[in-house]
C-alpha cells in the first residue's frame, strides 16, 4: 500500500478541461469514495491514479516517488470496474488465484489467501464451480475477490463496481466492503455517484462537481459543515436550505441572523445562510433568527413530517419530528439555530 499524491494535476479531453488543478493526499490505508453526478470526472481521475490516462498537466506520487510516467502495470494497482471481469472457463477459485499465481506466489499461500477472500465474500461453496453461467451478482463478487486478492498493492481502485448488482444484494456488499477494507487494512479508492454508498463506505469523501474537487471530508463534516453549496445541495435528502440575504450581518427579510461564521465575506459577493432542513425549526410565535414564513404543505411521513415553508421568494424544507400546531399550514416563523447554519458567499462557505 501506498500514500499517493496528487500534485496540480489537471486533465483536459481536446479543448474542454475534464479535471481543473488540483492538489490531494490520499493516505496509506484509507477507505476513500470519489463521490459526484455523472460527467464530473471522477473516472478521469481515478483514471490517472491508475495510470490509464496520463495527465495533460502535473505528477504523482506513490510513497513519494513519481509514477507519472509508468504504465499501469509497473504502478502495481489493482481495479475492479463496474462490469464484471472475470475468466468464464476457469473456476471461481482459479479466478482469485490467478492474481497470486502471476505474482509467483507458492500453492499453500495462494489457497489460504483465496480461502480468506471467499470467506468474507461468502464465496466458499461457489469455489469449485465454473464462472461460466454464474449470475451477475455473483460474478462481480469474484471481480470484487480478485480486486482485493492481493496484499501487496500500492492501492485498489473501484469504479461504481454495485451498478449491476441488485439493490438488495448491493447493501450487502457495502456492508462486506467495509468490512474487508477493516480486515484487509488496504488503501481504497471508491468512485460513485451514489451518496449512500459513499458514506457507508467510507472514512474520507472527496466530493466532485464540474471537474473540481470541492470538499474532502468525513460523512459527519460533508453533512455538518459543507464547504460549498454543492456539497450541501447533494449531500441529505432533501439537500440543505439556501436562503438568499443581505447585509452585515446578515438579514433575511428583515430578521438578523446570527451564524456559526465568525469571518466577513468578501465585499460584493452573493450571500446566503446554509441550514439543512433537519436543523430548521418551524414555530408560531417570533423571536431571535426566527423569520416570518409561510407553512404552505406538511406531509407525515411516518417517523417525521415534511414540512414546506416560503419565506418571501424563498422555498425551504424542515424536517419535523413531532406534529405541532405549528405545522399546520397558514403563517409561522422559521427558526434558524445559530450554531447549526452558516453563511455562503459566491457557493462557498464562510469560516
Ligand atoms: N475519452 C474522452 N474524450 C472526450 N471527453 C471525455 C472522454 N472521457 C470523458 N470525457 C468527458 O470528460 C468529462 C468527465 O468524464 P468522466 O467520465 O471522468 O466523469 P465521471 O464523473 O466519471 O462520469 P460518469 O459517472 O458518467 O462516468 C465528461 O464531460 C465527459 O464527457
Amino acid at each position: 500500500m501506498a500514500r499517493i499524491e496528487l500534485i496540480d494535476i489537471a486533465h483536459a479531453y481536446g479543448q474542454s478541461w475534464a479535471l481543473k488543478q488540483m492538489t490531494l493526499s490520499w493516505s496509506d490505508g484509507g477507505a476513500y469514495a470519489l463521490l459526484g453526478p455523472s460527467g464530473c470526472g471522477k473516472t478521469t481521475l481515478l483514471n490517472i491514479i491508475s495510470g490509464l490516462i496520463a495527465p495533460t498537466q502535473g505528477k504523482i506520487l506513490f510513497d513519494g516517488r513519481d509514477v507519472t510516467a509508468l504504465e499501469p502495470q509497473q504502478r502495481n494497482i489493482a481495479q475492479v470496474f463496474q462490469f464484471p471481469v472475470v475468466y468464464d472457463t476457469m473456476s471461481v477459485y482459479d479466478n482469485l488465484a490467478f492474481p497470486l499465481r502471476n505474482r509467483g506466489w507458492k500453492e499453500g499461500e495462494v489457497r489460504r489467501r483465496v480461502h480468506e477472500i471467499a470467506e468474507i465474500l461468502e464465496l466458499q461453496s461457489d469455489l469449485p464451480r465454473r464462472a461460466h453461467g454464474l449470475a451477475a451478482d455473483v460474478k462481480q463478487k469474484i471481480s470484487l475477490g480478485r480486486g482485493l486478492v492481493r496484499p501487496d498493492v500500492a492501492a485498489v481502485l473501484f469504479d461504481e463496481p454495485l451498478t449491476v448488482i441488485d439493490p438488495h444484494v448491493k447493501w450487502l456488499l457495502r456492508r462486506k466492503l467495509k468490512q474487508l477494507h477493516q480486515q484487509l487494512n488496504l488503501s481504497l479508492i471508491y468512485v460513485t455517484h451514489d451518496q449512500t454508498e459513499a458514506l457507508t463506505f467510507a472514512d474520507r469523501v472527496v466530493v466532485m462537481t464540474q471537474g473540481e474537487v470541492v470538499q474532502v471530508g468525513t460523512a459527519e463534516a460533508l453533512f455538518e459543515s459543507p464547504a460549498h453549496r454543492f456539497v450541501g445541495h447533494f449531500i441529505g435528502s432533501p439537500g440543505m436550505n439556501f436562503l438568499d440575504c443581505d447585509g452585515a450581518p446578515p438579514h433575511i427579510e428583515g430578521v438578523p441572523i446570527g451564524t456559526s461564521s465568525t469571518q466577513q465575506p468578501e465585499p460584493g459577493a452573493a450571500l446566503a445562510i446554509g441550514i439543512r432542513p433537519e436543523y430548521l425549526e418551524v414555530h408560531s410565535s417570533p423571536g431571535p433568527n426566527r423569520v416570518p414564513a409561510i407553512v404552505t404543505s406538511a406531509q407525515d411521513q411516518g417517523t417525521q413530517w415534511m414540512v414546506q415553508l416560503q419565506i418571501g421568494r424563498r422555498t425551504a424544507w424542515s424536517k419535523v419530528r413531532h406534529a405541532s400546531e405549528a405545522v399546520g399550514v397558514g403563517p409561522a416563523f422559521a427558526y434558524i439555530p445559530p450554531d447549526k447554519c452558516a453563511l455562503y458567499a459566491d457557493d462557498r462557505r464562510v469560516a
